[in-house]
């Protein structure tokens, strides 16, 4: 299979598809399973890379992965770590975001670990230094290498009071995975909330674990010694819900998204009302629909939960190119998430880049010289372009763009996009989108 779509542009999406876990839980519960002396069960999976990655990685930690891939359900048995031999996991360097979560289950079970450096998207610098000064915290040692990091727990790793400077989710992430059979309490202050992780913390509570959300974003854990495997169906995936949303609103068309939720997209639904999109919520999914008419343009600003999420904003500018007037859009979380725009440029789109923080409060980014805010004038046509995908949400928004464009493009590289989202072309080809693989 190419690498390569062809995509026929102009015609409106319609029609229905399924979302099914989220990326962004999915592989830290398959993370939270090493945890367990018995097997666990996850549903609900979907079959993107980033679960195959972290199948991988557990794999050659002795974990025995058993999927039903049609199902969307993963066994996990995690009896045999102990016999495996401390795996350098090197050949997944790149891969995906997760390996730097497998620290704390590591140190607990076997003492010492290997961690190769990271992949996921880049849309900023995405430094792990949170991490490593939690894992310190609890007493780990450790050393960079050339191609990653080696963590050893010299002895037993013990519960530590702790504050983020910013509310990172993989920061909150790594603690929880850690201090749940660390020794004592842990407290967290200023941790991230947002619902993958309290679907993490549903799943660690399954597995035994003592973990209470207390008001102003803290978190207080109770170490135990012990935890068992869990049974758990995964939650939804709100990004690739809010994706298909947008790509109904760019291309004048009207998308059923089964499996849909609405209290993880609160934020979303209320900035999708506000653009001019219509939705009908229904007890298995959500209709998101473009009323006809024009949309109207908005002020938005990225932030962690339960603000309006980063990983909306990208397939939302695509919709805001052909909202009428100024928008402007303000990224918080990352600072560097508008690289995409030049392709949209490239398409027609009038949309100019600002170091300046736009629209509202000041942020982390102001003062630096990051181009982390947008403006976007519409509503423009889209033109077809030849496409290279940037990151798995930009590509998306790319795939959006060149939906909602007259002409044929090539998008190239959309490989990228199956680390996030199931067997896209397929849901493509049924919402009745005209493209071809070279
Ligand atoms: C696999 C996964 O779940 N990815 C999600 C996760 O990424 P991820 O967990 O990597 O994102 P974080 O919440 O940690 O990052 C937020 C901000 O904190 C900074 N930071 C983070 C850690 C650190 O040690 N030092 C530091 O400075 C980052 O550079 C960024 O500016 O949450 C992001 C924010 O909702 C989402 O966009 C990603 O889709
Ligand atoms: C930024 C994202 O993912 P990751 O953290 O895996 O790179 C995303 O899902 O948009």
């Amino acid at each position: 299979m190419t690498d390569l779509l062809y995509v026929n542009g102009g015609t409106p999406l319609s029609g229905e598809i399924t979302v099914r876990g989220a990326k962004n839980f999915v592989s830290k519960a398959m993370v939270a399973a090493l945890l367990g002396e018995t097997p666990s069960v996850l549903r609900n999976v979907p079959q993107i890379r980033d679960v195959a990655v972290v199948t991988g990685l557990l794999e050659l930690h002795g974990v025995k992965v058993d999927a039903d891939a049609e199902a969307g359900v993963l066994h996990l048995d995690p009896t045999d770590v102990e016999s495996a031999h401390v795996a350098d996991i090197d050949t997944h360097a790149g891969s995906s975001r997760i390996p730097i979560l497998f620290c704390g289950p590591l140190l607990h079970r076997l003492g010492e670990a290997f961690i190769p450096d990271l992949g996921g998207c880049r849309i900023g610098d995405r430094p792990i230094n949170y991490h490593l000064d939690i894992l310190r915290q609890f007493g780990a040692v450790v050393d960079k290498t050339d191609n990653g990091i080696h963590i050893r727990a010299p002895r037993r790793l013990q519960g530590t009071k702790i504050a983020l400077p910013y509310p990172s989710v993989g920061a909150t992430e790594q603690l929880l995975l850690t201090a749940v059979r660390a020794e004592g309490i842990t407290e967290l202050s200023n941790a991230a909330i947002e619902p993958e992780i309290m679907d993490l913390i549903n799943v660690l509570q399954k597995m035994g674990a003592i973990i209470s959300v207390d008001t102003d974003r803290v978190i207080r854990i109770e170490g135990v010694d012990r935890l068992i495997g869990f049974r758990h169906t995964a939650l939804s995936d709100r990004i690739e819900a809010a994706s298909w949303a947008s790509a109904a609103l760019a291309t004048g068309g009207d998308i059923t998204v089964r499996g849909a939720t609405q209290p993880e997209m609160t934020t979303f639904l209320n900035t999708f009302r506000k653009v001019g999109g219509e939705f009908a919520i229904d007890d298995d999914g959500i209709r998101f629909f473009h009323p006809g008419g024009d949309l109207r343009s908005i002020t938005l600003e990225t932030d962690v939960h339960p603000g309006f999420m980063t990983d909306w904003q990208q397939p939302l500018v695509v919709a805001l190119t052909q909202a009428k007037g100024l928008s402007i859009v303000h990224e918080t979380v990352y600072e560097n998430r508008f690289g995409f725009t030049d392709a949209l440029v490239g398409m027609g789109a009038t949309i100019q880049v600002y170091k300046e923080c736009l629209g509202g409060r000041p942020c982390r980014f102001g003062q630096r010289n990051f181009f982390h805010s947008a403006v976007i004038s519409g509503p423009t046509p889209l033109s077809a372009a030849d496409i290279e995908v940037p990151d798995l949400r930009g590509g998306f928004s790319h795939l959006i763009a060149a939906l909602a464009a007259k002409g044929t493009s090539s998008v190239r590289g959309i490989s990228l996009i199956d680390r996030g989202y199931e067997r896209f072309t397929e849901k493509l080809e049924a919402l009745g989108a005209e493209f071809s693989r070279d």
